[in-house]
């Protein structure tokens, strides 16, 4: 490798997305080669995880390179869901990174006949009404079904999270880092929300969430 390419500053975000994808996979947070990840580049184009790559056993040299106009440029062919990372990106002009995943506990949310479409999950836990807020419930679509962009696209300005049903959250943050928080925390709450199923669990109440959004504003 030439000494530009070796120094290039996209090789530190590579390297960045191998890590949290291994971290994440090892963890059990996304199976086989499910989920997708995106980071957005300073040009305003994106580096993407390639389709049918599996999250824990990323090569930074491969992953996929688009321009801002979504153009595959370089490294392996991207997710199919780039789109769905575009329409999140195009209504978030704060979010410089995006994480799909299929962990467990918010994919059997996804899956409940009755949960709240405009907020799945209740507010249980300060940690979740900080990196996730309300989480909006996206109509299903077949995995890479470009109406998923169209369906994200009307929510996506005012939730930095979405849920799509029966397959999976969506999570964007001002950095990678901050998207796998917020994605970590949406799992763990989803969890903690189907043990406490039945059991009529206290919420943190209106002034206690506006307190939490005061004193800690999500972006
Ligand atoms: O999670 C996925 C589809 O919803 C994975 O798809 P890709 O392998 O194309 O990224
Ligand atoms: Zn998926």
């Amino acid at each position: 490798m030439s000494e530009v390419l070796r120094n290039h500053p996209h090789n530190v975000l590579r390297e960045q997305i191998a890590t949290y994808g291994k971290s994440l996979f090892d963890r059990g947070l996304t199976m086989g080669s499910s989920g997708n990840i995106s980071v957005r580049l300073e040009d305003g184009g994106w580096l993407m995880t390639p389709t049918n790559a599996c999250l824990g056993r990323l090569d930074p040299a491969r992953i996929s390179l688009l321009s801002a106009s979504g153009e595959w440029l370089d490294g392996d062919k991207p997710t199919k869901e780039s789109f769905l990372h575009m329409a999140m990106y195009a209504e978030r002009p704060q979010s410089g990174a995006i994480v799909h995943l299929h962990s467990t506990h918010s994919v059997a949310v996804s899956c409940l006949p009755d949960v709240d479409h405009h907020d799945c999950i209740p507010p249980l836990t300060a940690y979740y009404v900080m990196r996730v807020g309300k989480l909006p419930l996206v109509p299903y679509h077949i995995p890479g079904d470009p109406g998923l962009g169209d369906a994200v696209r009307g929510l996506a300005g005012k939730h930095s999270a979405v849920l799509l049903a029966n397959h999976g959250p969506v999570v964007a943050g001002k950095s990678l880092e901050a998207a796998v928080y917020a994605t970590e925390e949406l799992e763990e709450t989803a969890k903690l929300y189907l043990l406490l199923r039945g059991e009529n669990p206290r919420c943190l109440t209106a002034e206690q969430i506006a307190e939490l959004e005061r004193t800690f504003p999500r972006d």
